[in-house]
């Protein structure tokens, strides 16, 4: 279980405790035990049950949501039902002398202010609810109707890296810190889409997307570029230290086996790659059209490198 938002609310958390001790040095002060034959069990097992529960609701409802107005109203609409259960449990065990019968008195008084502040704030929330349906409606809508993420592989789309490039670019006018673009192209994708079939090679595809996001930094930006081509964007990232993320990237994806869908092969693939470090005065064109060349010269280097070691 996830306790980082309680953190958010100590204040809240303050106020229920100090409110509970208050209650409690109240009536434990001015009420005597009944003793144990005129207790009723189970008025304790029920109203204790009650109480438990809205504690529960309160832990709950802090451990889920942010801070803000709707969390408030649902804590203070809980914490007064709360205050009113917790009278009303206690009186089960004390007994108050009739100067100090107000105690019994007021016990039912708080459970109703309660439950409006709930109503008002469930209204609340189910408005804030409906804002964040709306603007999940529109972030789906946008992806699909502008085609951003790519059916096989399910990353990002080349449009929307392009989009991404070019909103770097401008962020880059009013910063220090550059970006790196990273292209990765497996190598000889069509002789193994030839020997394995096209099947096996949307397979590779999808594989090699998870490795290369399992890879990335939460910042870092994937996207399938073309058939068997990737780009990283590497925001915030200077050449040298892309270069080490690269060469993690290309480590993995190498080291990576593939395993046919009937089990029968595992096949390693290497990779080509290209990484430019962005300046104020690249364009969008540019870099792709850089990434490109630098991807080319490498491709010829490794086909150099390997005639001349055959
Ligand atoms: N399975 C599959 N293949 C694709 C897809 N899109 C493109 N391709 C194939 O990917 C192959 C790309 O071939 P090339 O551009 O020559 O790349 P390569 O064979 O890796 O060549 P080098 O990069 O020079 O090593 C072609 O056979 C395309 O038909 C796809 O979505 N799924």
């Amino acid at each position: 279980m996830n306790l980082s938002f309680l953190k958010l609310h100590r204040s809240l958390l303050l106020i229920f405790v100090v409110m509970q001790t208050s209650v409690l040095i109240l009536t434990l002060s001015f009420g005597q035990y009944k003793g144990h034959s005129e207790v009723d069990w189970f008025d304790v097992a029920g109203e204790g049950g009650i109480t438990a529960m809205t504690l529960v609701w309160i832990f709950f409802i802090l451990l889920s949501r942010p801070k803000g107005r709707v969390t408030n109203l649902l804590f203070a609409g809980l914490a007064i039902m709360n205050l009113s259960m917790t009278l009303d449990f206690i009186d089960e065990f004390v007994s108050y002398s009739d100067e100090q019968a107000w105690l019994s008195t007021i016990e039912s008084i708080p459970a109703p202010f309660g439950m409006i502040l709930m109503t008002i704030a469930l209204y609340h929330w189910h408005q804030e609810q409906m804002s964040i349906n709306q603007q999940l409606r529109n972030r789906e809508r946008f992806y699909r109707e502008h085609q951003l993420s790519d059916a096989i592989s399910g990353l990002a789309s080349a449009d929307y890296m392009k989009s991404q490039i070019n909103r770097e670019l401008n962020l880059l006018h009013h910063s220090q810190h550059g970006f790196s673009l990273l292209m990765l192209d497996i190598a000889q994708f069509d002789r193994f889409n030839r020997q394995f079939g096209d099947a096996e090679g949307d397979k590779l595809l999808q594989e090699f997307a998870q490795v290369i996001t399992l890879n990335v930094r939460e910042q870092d930006l994937v996207c399938r570029y073309a058939s068997d081509c990737f780009i990283v964007m590497l925001p915030n990232t200077q050449l040298a230290i892309a270069e080490q993320l690269s060469s993690s990237i290309v480590g993995a994806l190498e080291a990576f086996s593939f395993n046919s869908s009937d089990n029968t092969l595992t096949y390693k693939q290497k990779v080509h790659t290209s990484l430019v470090a962005a300046t104020s005065a690249d364009s969008t064109s540019g870099l792709l059209s850089k990434l490109h060349q630098g991807l080319l010269k490498n491709k010829h280097l490794h086909e150099y490198c390997h005639e001349q070691t055959a």
